[in-house]
């Protein structure tokens, strides 16, 4: 059985905007949740901001994902629930040149990825478990569009910010996400002086709070 929802709302520019010069790892210094753990990125350096749009498959069945690479919109991110299946790659050159060629900025497979080489030249931001030659099929089984998936650890809802780069992917409900980007960035920039700070000796320790736990 199939399962086809509406498209999202798209994610605010804003977000977009304030995210996008902004680490993923700043919001790992204050957060726990919201993370898919072991992804790694077709290629470095990265960085997208996006709206999720959501698939999950059966491990063999991929017919939900051409599905949904059609129905891409500038801006979104296709993010993909294999169902724990690792190995398969329901992704691969034709997959990737259709969401590119919709306008999405990135994509996210809990599974693996094919087509490595082809998919150079597309310049589609992934993050998956990696890449393998054993893929998917269109078995027309089953699969699910826009509903809430698990993402290596993370639960993620059609609509939720896709925030990505080098170091990994995290997901944000919209008003989550609201502020946030200030915030990061102000974290980032108290780094400017406390680095000028260490060049001339001065300590991490102290810059961070450490030293106040030194025995
Ligand atoms: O068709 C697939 O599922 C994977 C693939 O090789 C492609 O996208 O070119
Ligand atoms: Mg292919």
């Amino acid at each position: 059985m199939f399962t086809v929802n509406e498209m999202p709302g798209q994610i605010d520019g804003s977000l977009v905007d304030e995210l996008s010069p902004t680490c993923v790892s700043t919001l790992g210094h204050l957060r726990d949740h919201g993370f898919a753990l072991g992804l790694t990125p077709n290629r470095r350096p990265l960085k997208f901001v996006g709206t999720a749009v959501t698939v999950r498959i059966p491990h063999l069945d991929s017919t939900a994902v051409h599905m949904a690479a059609d129905m891409l919109r500038p801006g979104d991110v296709l993010v993909v629930d294999q169902s724990g299946d690792l190995q398969r790659s329901c992704f691969g050159g034709l997959v990737s040149y259709t969401a590119k060629a919709r306008g999405a900025v990135g994509a996210v497979i809990d599974g693996s990825v094919n087509d490595h080489d082809e998919t150079l030249a597309y310049d589609l931001p992934v993050l998956s478990r990696g890449f393998s030659p054993l893929t998917t099929r269109i078995a027309g089984i089953e699969g699910a569009i826009n509903v809430p998936v698990s993402i290596a650890g993370a639960v993620v809802r059609p609509g939720d910010v896709v925030f990505a780069d080098s170091d990994g992917v995290a997901f944000l409900a919209p008003e989550e996400a609201v502020g946030l980007g200030a915030l990061l960035k102000a974290k980032e920039d108290a780094e400017i002086p406390a680095r000028a700070s260490i060049a001339a000796g001065g300590s991490i320790a102290e810059f961070s709070g450490a030293a106040a736990y030194r025995p």
